[in-house]
């Protein structure tokens, strides 16, 4: 078996490899995407940091992949879509850099409050220059953690210990835990408004993508201190200059970017109240080894057929536990992400029951699976079947599995429940149909409806009254979105009905505005599943 270790991991992770008899290693770190091709076409799993891009390209070409190993957290640089479909197991190391990219983010929030850099860089000129490198301290500040999760936490056990105040927004944590932390969990609005310093840690997704942008900017106290060591994009790089010019920001420190390498002549490098990193959150020796030595194992054991740990795309099973899993792992992620989409953000718990013949199969990794589809918005690609019940834990979820001897109407069903602290709740229920186990949700808010689980899906609850399927067909019509497959749900005429659509592409923005604005419709929300 050929193992291509393609960014430069620690040496003892590489020696790990090559002492396991029957694995070749090939060491080739800055290759071009060219040779990436050319280097892969014959390997059986790739290890990786960030550098090198795994597209669904690179995957194309390597028909004897199993697995792709990420020596660190984030899997951007990986196409997991692409790998799951080819069968190739994408897995991370989610917890081995925390401390590193706490402690990177302090040593940010520090140059963002001494001007060390700049004050070195003029000893380094010859100069002894004592009036133009004075700053401010933490002590007595507020600190506000966008993302309170591993490296959230460890940035505000730092920050307390520094005799700051510490804020956090992080809509999916539960207050308490929060509390446990004595740290006052906030809105992001009272977070902006009253924060002197801000860091971001949470992976980049649709939900993160530009949330400090112009308007949060708007938002913040003037002299503002700002950091991003999670990922480029989280902050609009743009807006950042705006800010940086105005005055609004003081200072700020980045260690990732919306492109990365940072474009030589970007306008970021050349303001004096900036200090940039080049993606150094993991840079230690101590991190290098621990994710090194983690990946090379975990490669090792999906090499031998052995367990597969810390998979983004794929439980940590063996073949043939997967081969009968399978659907209704995949089932289970799509309810869980299902009611993380119709519920609210702040869930107290989530409440599994099984009926059928599935209490008979081993519940734990279909449970696990709906636990990382319910993540899967909240967490990004960190999540996966190992930690997705810690990570639920430390949101303060509980979970609670049933499993039913009760008969359903159907041969098997699983149903998801989505229990508020407010008391209100959101659920789906699904089974597998026929010989080749097609996926169906059968009950959305126990209303009982037949659609495809998968895909576009756009969910409307309106009154029931006539004209109303004709409305929106024709308005999906107008936006050019073709409807797949749709199913009607209602209890008594004329009071709510639901309407549960499978669609082709995703309606625009303003075709849900019109729906949302609709007099008879209660709710309109689409979802991906
Ligand atoms: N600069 C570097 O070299 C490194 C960067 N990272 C990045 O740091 C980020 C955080 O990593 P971890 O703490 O390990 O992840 P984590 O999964 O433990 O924490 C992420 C937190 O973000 C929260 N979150 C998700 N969506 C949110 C939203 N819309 N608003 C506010 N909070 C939200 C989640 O509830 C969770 O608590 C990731 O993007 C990771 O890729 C990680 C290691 C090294
Ligand atoms: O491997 C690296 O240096 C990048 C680390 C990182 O960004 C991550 O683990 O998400």
């Amino acid at each position: 078996m050929k193992v291509l270790v393609a960014d430069k991991i620690s040496p003892k992770g590489v020696a790990f490899l090559r002492a396991q008899t029957g694995i070749e290693v090939i060491e080739a770190y800055g290759s071009s995407a060219e040779k990436v091709l050319e280097l892969v076409k014959d390997v059986h799993a790739i290890a990786v940091r960030s550098e090198t891009k795994i597209t669904a390209e690179v995957l194309a070409a390597a028909p004897l992949l199993k697995v792709v190993g990420r020596a660190g957290v984030g899997v951007d640089n990986v196409d997991v879509e692409a790998a799951t479909e080819r069968g190739v197991v994408v897995m991370n190391t989610p917890s081995g850099n925390t401390i590193a990219t706490a402690e990177l983010t302090f040593t940010h929030m520090l140059c963002g409050a001494r001007p060390v850099p700049q004050a070195a860089a003029s000893m380094r000129g010859g100069q002894w220059d004592r009036k133009s490198f004075s700053g401010i301290e933490l002590f007595r500040k507020t600190l506000g953690i966008v993302g309170l999760g591993r490296i959230g936490s460890e940035v505000a056990k730092r920050a307390q210990a520094f005799g700051m105040r510490v804020l956090a927004f992080d809509p999916y944590l539960a207050p308490s835990r929060a509390k446990a932390m004595q740290i006052e969990n906030v809105s992001l609005d009272e977070l902006l408004a009253q924060a002197d310093y801000i860091t971001v840690h949470m992976p980049l997704t649709d939900d993160t993508h530009y949330m400090i942008d112009e308007g949060a900017f708007e938002k913040c106290k003037k002299g503002l201190r700002i950091f991003n060591c999670a990922r480029g994009g989280i902050i609009k790089e743009a807006a950042l200059l705006a800010a940086l010019k105005s005055g609004k920001v003081a200072a700020a420190g980045l260690d990732v970017y919306e492109d990365e390498p940072l474009a030589a002549d970007s306008e970021l490098r050349k303001l004096p109240n900036v200090t940039l990193t080049p993606h150094l959150g993991a840079s230690t020796a101590e991190a290098q080894e621990s994710v090194g030595i983690e990946i090379a194992e975990q490669i090792a054991d999906v090499l031998r057929g052995g367990v597969i740990r810390n998979a983004v795309n794929m439980p940590s099973l063996d073949a043939a536990s997967l081969k009968v899993l399978g659907p209704y792992l995949d089932l289970g992620a799509k309810l869980g992400t299902l009611v993380q989409q119709i519920g609210p953000q702040q869930i107290a718990s989530l409440r599994i029951t099984y009926w059928g013949r599935i209490v008979d199969l081993d519940s734990n990794a279909i449970t696990r699976a709906i636990q990382q589809g319910f993540l899967r918005r909240i967490s990004g690609e960190s999540v996966n079947f190992v930690n997705s019940p810690v990570m639920l834990e430390r949101l303060g979820v509980k979970v609670e599995v049933i499993k039913s001897g009760e008969n359903s109407s159907y041969t098997e069903l699983i149903h998801v429940e989505a229990l508020a602290a407010d008391g209100s709740r959101h659920s789906a229920a699904g089974t597998l149909i026929g010989k080749t186990n097609q996926r169906r949700i059968v009950a959305i808010n126990e209303r009982g409806v037949e659609v495809d689980a998968s895909g576009k899906l756009l969910l409307i609850e309106n009154r029931d009254q006539p004209g109303m399927i004709g409305y929106v067909g024709t308005l999906l019509g107008k936006d050019g979105v073709n409807i797949a497959n749709m199913s009607l749900s209602r209890q008594e005429a004329g009071q709510t009905a639901l309407m549960v659509i499978n669609l082709d592409s995703e309606p625009s923005a303003a075709a849900r505005a019109e729906l949302k604005n609709h007099a008879a419709i209660k709710l309109a929300k689409f979802v991906h599943l």
